[in-house]
């Protein structure tokens, strides 16, 4: 009796139960096609909202005001004084106070080795790295992955890998190798594709499938990309002679053995043959339209000073350095720790400071991270073999507070963190709708602390696949993300991602 009795009292709670497991989790998959109604995409129920700060930092200078976004776009900014008490009972605010609100950063340079060896990143993790760093658009390299993005057929498998598995808008550029350079219908097809541009190596890769190319390959390309107004990025070493003979002779665990294997002779020399065809890109050259962009330049002696002799002559070049170059020098690097190994490689304290100048005075023109992680075996973290190791600095989810954090002491303002990680980055990338907080654009955001500090430890949330890489562990840093909006999608909020993955494919139309 009493055994029915609980039966009936337990039917129909289990049947509510089951109604109210299935509302929650199998209806909104009809919506989740759909990107901006998809919760799930954002940590925020809302598709029309304010956000505001007293710290908003704007195309016009720093304002206190308020940001109104609607279905991903800015719709109108709002200074305070003008902002009536009426208005914001109306509407959801999200009020940051102090907290800084800027264009979400725009990195032009990862390697987020996805499809192929995704063991080494991949799209989920990089992108979740770069949510959490404030990044809300990066631009994958076409090489690390397998294979490399070299053709309209290798761009659809990256395309195919990242789709649904990007927490913020991901673009690719296309390489340029010795394949496809000469073959102008080739280079046109993978351009007609999507890519945001072109990028070659002067030197080995370190990645078979992309060899380098020579000064007639860039030259070749640039009279495609001309066409398209599209830029070649270039990785500028060039092999010579180094200062010892191939390092074997000297203690593979010292870093000062594998900077002589990389003299800044090597930076130099590429420069030099590069800007040997950049007059082209002149207006009236046989190249007008064509940019060249030199990628991670780290010499800030001779190398910078013949780019800055380029620029003046009116060549269509860019340059671009690395937060590992400005946060880190030779001198402090420990014996065996290959977390450090990059190429070019960190060179000594007063190169960093001529960095630090160049970037002050503008001579060079943005930032970027040069993410290039792979799995913790390769960086042979046991044996300290730096001219073994693989070179790659893993970084992505901290180049905003280290650029804030070392920048501080030569006064840099939000305005040029703008400027290096938003509004150059998206010119550069052809990337017209975003890279500034204006009505119109796209509401790719920011909101972090630049006061806050905190210390990357194994207590602080890192979201690469493999945190132990990261040189930067250990580190106490300031300027603190707190939110990440992608598109209107809140995708990040004080350590927590939205569920769903919907940063957007950015092709080049
Ligand atoms: N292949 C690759 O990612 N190489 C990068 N790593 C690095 O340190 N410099 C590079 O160009
Ligand atoms: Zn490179
Ligand atoms: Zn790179």
């Amino acid at each position: 009796m009493e055994r029915t009795l609980l039966q009936w009292r337990l039917l129909p709670l289990l049947a509510l139960i089951a109604a109210l497991l299935y509302i929650f989790f199998a209806s909104p998959r009809s919506f989740q096609e759909t990107q901006g109604n998809n919760k799930k995409c954002s940590l925020l129920p809302h598709d029309h909202y304010w956000i505001s700060s007293k710290r908003i930092v704007t195309p016009d200078g720093v304002i206190s005001g308020s940001v109104e976004v609607d279905g991903g776009i800015i719709v109108s900014l709002v200074k305070e004084v003008d902002w009536h008490k009426s208005q914001r009972s109306r509407v959801k605010v999200i009020d940051y106070g102090e907290a800084v609100l800027m264009p979400g950063l725009i990195d032009v340079h990862a390697h987020l080795d996805d499809p192929g060896r995704s063991e080494w990143e991949g799209f989920p993790s990089g992108t979740k790295a770069a949510a959490a760093g404030g990044i809300t658009t990066l631009v994958d390299m076409p090489l690390n992955s397998c294979p490399s993005t070299v053709s309209p057929e290798t761009l659809k498998l990256k395309i195919e890998a990242a789709k649904n598995r990007i927490h913020v808008n991901v673009g690719f550029w296309g390489g340029l190798v010795p394949d496809n350079a000469l073959n102008s219908s080739a280079l046109e097809s993978l351009l007609d594709a999507g890519v945001l541009g072109l990028k070659s190596f002067m030197c080995p890769s370190g990645i078979n499938d992309f060899p380098m190319t020579n000064i007639t390959h860039i030259k070749e390309g640039l009279s495609v990309l001309a066409k398209y107004r599209r830029p070649l990025l270039v990785h500028a070493e060039i092999e010579k002679e180094s200062e010892i003979e191939d390092g074997s002779e000297n203690d593979p665990r010292s870093y000062l053995t594998y900077l002589k294997t990389r003299p800044t002779s090597w930076e130099e020399g590429a420069i030099r043959n590069l800007l040997s065809v950049t007059e082209n890109t002149r207006i009236g050259g046989s190249a007008e339209g064509a940019h060249v962009h030199i990628v991670h330049l780290s010499d800030a002696s001779s190398s910078l000073d013949l780019i800055k002799e380029a620029k003046g002559k009116g060549d269509s070049v860019t340059v671009e350095t690395c937060p590992h170059y400005l946060a880190f020098s030779a001198e402090e690097i420990p014996e065996g720790d290959t977390r450090f190994k990059c190429s070019p490689p960190i060179r000594d304290a007063a190169n960093r400071e001529k960095l630090w100048e160049a970037m002050m005075k503008g001579d060079i023109d943005m930032l970027s991270s040069d993410h290039s992680p792979t799995k913790p075996e390769l960086k042979l973290l046991s044996d300290g073999n730096f001219l073994k190791a693989w070179g790659g600095i893993s970084s992505l989810q901290f180049v905003l507070p280290v650029t804030w954090s070392y920048g501080k002491r030569y006064g840099v303002t939000l305005e040029q963190v703008v400027s290096w990680w938003s509004d150059r980055p998206s010119k550069l990338a052809g990337l017209h709708s975003k890279g500034a907080i204006k009505v119109g654009k796209q509401a790719d955001l920011v909101v972090w602390e630049p006061e806050a500090e905190f210390e990357i430890d194994e207590e602080h949330p890192i979201h690469f696949k493999h945190p132990s890489i990261s040189a930067y562990l250990g580190r106490r840093l300031s300027g603190k993300v707190v939110s990440t909006f992608v598109r209107g999608n809140l995708v990040f909020r004080e350590g927590k991602h939205a569920s769903d993955a919907c940063g957007s494919l950015q092709l080049a139309a």
